[in-house]
């Protein structure tokens, strides 16, 4: 299906290297190889030389982003969902090369917190004209996030989605409905209180993807991550709470705590389920530390 590399010459030799790293497999019923045709036509050829890296297997884009950040090229494009956004956007804390995003995805949360549009043919024009910005970058343990990592239902469905077939909005709201009914609250200590959660969030961003905002006041380069701690809800509840989150006010609800801070620390139980910019990882400790790194992360916007 693809070419494994390939490059655009050209007789101009002030351009700049821009590589766009694609998992073949993101946004399943995309057509990678019209998005990369277009790229080849419509990408500022005087501005860039384009080199086009289809992944390999999960984690290479991280490989490839190390070898961006090491060769000095300086930008990146991450084309696909969020998962293939934060393997590549984890390389390049602490670096000069810029992430870009081609968003496939489903949630698509970052490139959406960055204004990326989510037609390709937007995105090139504003990749054409794009300007550097510093954000922040956050971790759960050492493990980096750039929108929003959590513990409790939403890890719960991560985790559920992730084995499913099924992508986009409609599938999460499913898993969402389904899940809730057998979904027992979590039990774990934080800021020095006992509680049963319903879920907490930490983000640096606004919100999940999908335009769901759960931490709807964060700014993504202030150097504090925001937290939403949602106590259990009955179900009557569910759908006040499900138009909160789309219309930014969650932060309002009965249900919700809010915190905003440089370091959060929470103890759960053993073999902690998380989702890190939702993706479902299980853990093998009961303890959480939060940090940021503040502005450590450059993006083309
Ligand atoms: N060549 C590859 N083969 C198998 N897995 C890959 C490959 N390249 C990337 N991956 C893995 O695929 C996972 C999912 O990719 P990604 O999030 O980009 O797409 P998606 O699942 O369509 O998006 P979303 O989760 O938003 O629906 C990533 O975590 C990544 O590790």
């Amino acid at each position: 299906m693809f070419v494994r590399k390939y490059k655009f010459f050209s007789i101009f030799v002030s351009k700049q290297e821009i590589w766009f790293v694609v998992n073949p497999f993101s946004g399943r019923k995309k057509n990678h190889q019209a998005i990369i045709s277009l790229i080849e036509n419509q990408l500022d050829k005087k501005k860039y030389q384009a080199t086009i890296i289809p992944t390999k297997a999960a984690g290479h884009a991280t490989e490839l982003a190390h070898e961006a950040a090491e060769k000095q090229v300086p930008y990146i494009v991450a084309m696909g969902g969020d998962g293939t956004v934060n393997e590549t956007a984890k390389a390049l804390i602490g670096r000069k090369t810029a992430l870009g995003i081609m968003p496939l995805g489903s949630g698509n949360g970052l490139a959406r917190e960055l204004g990326v549009p989510m037609k390709p043919e937007k995105v090139i024009e504003k990749l054409n004209k794009a300007t550097i910005k510093q954000i922040d970058a956050c971790f759960v343990n050492d493990i980096p996030f750039f929108c929003t990592a959590g513990v409790g239902f939403d890890a719960h469905c991560a985790d559920v989605f992730s084995r499913l077939k099924g992508r986009g909005l409609l599938n999460y709201v499913r898993v969402g409905f389904q899940e809730f009914w057998a979904y027992k609250p979590l039990s774990c200590d934080f800021g020095g209180n006992k509680y049963e959660v319903f879920s907490i969030t930490f983000g640096n961003a606004r919100q999940f993807g999908n335009n769901a905002y759960i931490t709807p006041i964060a700014q993504i380069d202030d150097g504090f991550i925001d937290c939403t701690l949602l106590n259990p809800l009955p179900l009557w509840k569910v759908p006040s709470i499900i138009t909160r989150l789309f219309n930014k006010t969650i932060h309002e609800s009965a249900y919700a705590e809010v915190y905003r801070g440089a370091k959060f620390k929470l103890k759960g139980q053993e073999n902690l389920l998380i989702h890190y910019d939702g993706e479902p990882l299980r853990l093998d400790t009961d303890e959480l530390t939060i940090s940021i790194r503040e502005k450590s992360l450059h993006v083309m916007v």
